[in-house]
Order: C-alpha cells, then sequence, then structure tokens
C-alpha cells in the first residue's frame, strides 16, 4: 500500500497560468513531510511536464490537448499503482482528474467519482459559455464530447457535491443524465443518506472551490456560499473513513491569489485529513496483495 504522489500543473483547462504553481506552492509549505507524518509509504513522483495552454486556440483543439495530456497521466498511473495503493495528484485545474478516470477505469475497479465542487463542470463545447476545458471534465469523462474522448465513465457513479454554480445548459445535461448533484445545504442536511449510497472505492476530487470564499480565496473561479473549512476537513474525513479511497486530487489551487497562505494551509488540512482517515483503514486485505514497488518514471 504505497501513497503516490503526482504532481500536474496544468493550466490547459482555463486561461490563468498561476495554477500551475499549485504542486510547487504545496511542496514549498511541507505538504509531502506532512503527508509522510501520517503514512510512511508516501513516494513523490514529481511532477509531470504539462504543455502550457493557449487560448487563442479554439474550444476543440484546447479539449483535444487536455484528453492528450490525460491520457499521459493515465498511462504513469498505470504503470506504477498495485491493488491497494492510493493515487494522489495536486493540479493544476481540474482536468487534473481526467487522466485518473481514465486510469482507474482501465483498472476495471468498480468505483465511484466524489466531486467536490462549486461547479458541475459538465459543459459541452456547445453548452460552455467560456470555452474552458475545465468546465467540461465530466461531460468527457461521460462521453458527451465524443470526438474528444469516448465514454469513461456511467453518470451513476457521478456524484457531485457542494454545488452552486451551473450554467443552464449543463444543469440541464446533468438533469437529464440523471446526476447526483447536491447544494452545500443539502450535503449538510442529507450527510449520512448521501455516504451510505457511496459504493465502496471511490475518487475523490476536491476542488479548493468548493469552499467559501472566505475560507479559500486562492481559486479561479470563487462562488460565495461554500463549505467552511472544518466542515470541508470533516466531509473530507466522512468519505474516507470506512471507505476504500482509491485516489484522490486536489485542484484550482492559484497561488497568487492566496495573500497570506490561508488555501495553501486549507489544502494540505484536506489532503492531511484524507491520508489520516486513509491510514487508519483495516489495510489488512490489500497488504496481502503487496508487490514490488516500481521505481517512479522520471518525466
Ligand atoms: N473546475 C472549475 N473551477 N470549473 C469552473 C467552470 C466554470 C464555468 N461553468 C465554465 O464552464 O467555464
Ligand atoms: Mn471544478
Amino acid at each position: 500500500m504505497t501513497i503516490h504522489v503526482l504532481g500536474f500543473p496544468t493550466t490547459l483547462g482555463l486561461p490563468r497560468s498561476a495554477v500551475r504553481h499549485g504542486p510547487e506552492a504545496l511542496r514549498a509549505s511541507g505538504l509531502l513531510q506532512a503527508l509522510r507524518r501520517h503514512d510512511p509509504h508516501v513516494v513523490d513522483h514529481g511532477d509531470m511536464a504539462v504543455p502550457p495552454g493557449l487560448t487563442s486556440d479554439p474550444a476543440p483543439t484546447r479539449v483535444a490537448k487536455v484528453v492528450e495530456a490525460a491520457r499521459r497521466q493515465r498511462d504513469h498511473w498505470l504503470r506504477v499503482t498495485r491493488p491497494g495503493d492510493l493515487l494522489l495528484t495536486i493540479g493544476g485545474d481540474h482536468s487534473t482528474s481526467l487522466g485518473t478516470i481514465m486510469a482507474l477505469a482501465e483498472l476495471g475497479d468498480d468505483f465511484d467519482v466524489v466531486w467536490v465542487d462549486a461547479h458541475g463542470d459538465f459543459n459541452t463545447i456547445e453548452t460552455s459559455p467560456t470555452g474552458n476545458p475545465h468546465g467540461m471534465v465530466l461531460s468527457l469523462a461521460a462521453g458527451l464530447l465524443p470526438d474528444a474522448l469516448g465514454r469513461v465513465i456511467t453518470p451513476d457513479r457521478l456524484h457531485l457535491w457542494g454545488i452552486r454554480d451551473l450554467d443552464p445548459g449543463e444543469r440541464r445535461l446533468l438533469a437529464a443524465k440523471r446526476v447526483e448533484v447536491l447544494t452545500p445545504a443539502e450535503v449538510r442536511a442529507r450527510r449520512e443518506q448521501i455516504l451510505a449510497g457511496l459504493r465502496p472505492n471511490v475518487f475523490l476530487s476536491f476542488d479548493i472551490d468548493s469552499v467559501d470564499p472566505a475560507d479559500a480565496p486562492g481559486t479561479m473561479t470563487p462562488v460565495p456560499g461554500g463549505f467552511t473549512r472544518d466542515e470541508a476537513v470533516d466531509l473530507v474525513k466522512a468519505i474516507v473513513r470506512g471507505r476504500n479511497l482509491i485516489a484522490m486530487d486536489l485542484v484550482e489551487y492559484h497561488p497568487d491569489r492566496d495573500a497570506g497562505g490561508l488555501t495553501n494551509r486549507l489544502a494540505c488540512a484536506v489532503l492531511e485529513a484524507a491520508l489520516g482517515a486513509w491510514s487508519r483503514c483495516d489495510r489488512e486485505a490489500s497488504d496481502a496483495h503487496q508487490w514490488p514497488m516500481a521505481s517512479p518514471h522520471p518525466f
């Protein structure tokens, strides 16, 4: 049971380059050391080289570049992961998550995606008001942009929690595909019920903009009315406890908007909470499958 940590400093999903510095800012504040205090089996894979995004590209080209980067991340995960491991990615914008979904699907795991976010990220090129692919990640994974990517996950696996900013077209698509979409208030009110509805294997994708801008200012698309810092940490622990967290990521952290480092500390706290809860789970079954560790690939 190894925890694989990969930086994925992609800006391919949006028009701001600062998100590229997310992994380095979190590393600089001692994230890896903090994670190792919770579990010593942390392997740092460094940061993947991702080309810069060109917002002058037409939307289909921007989406194609996201898919290409995701395929490289998927291939990396497929090379290194062993049963019982945890794949942890530090973004990057939310297009960071596509490669992990693709890898888990390829591994044949029966898993749910818990997408903690202010946004639905379910736009298509036609419904997107911005053309930014970070708002199309789940629609891509669900096969709604078939020219770019075939379906890798069915919509019944998707759990969107914390959502409070949907574009009209993506709202219609989410309803048509019957995706679970819950506001922060609904998550608070129905927490035990929705947790009980999850499959045992979970990929938790944590968009820092799920948290209220008062507690997480360091992001591009802040939306008022989010989870408090404490609620977010608590929710992450509750998701991981009693379940098999197979992958997680932390995305949309823009260090240049984080005067005072509030968002940085929150991001570290969220990841530490997850790893703390993960390493306390009973891992005896997966220990039985421990294989020799492949050395991390240099990029
Ligand atoms: N991962 C995110 N922060 N996504 C924001 C998406 C915002 C908006 N819905 C769009 O499509 O452009
Ligand atoms: Mn998002």
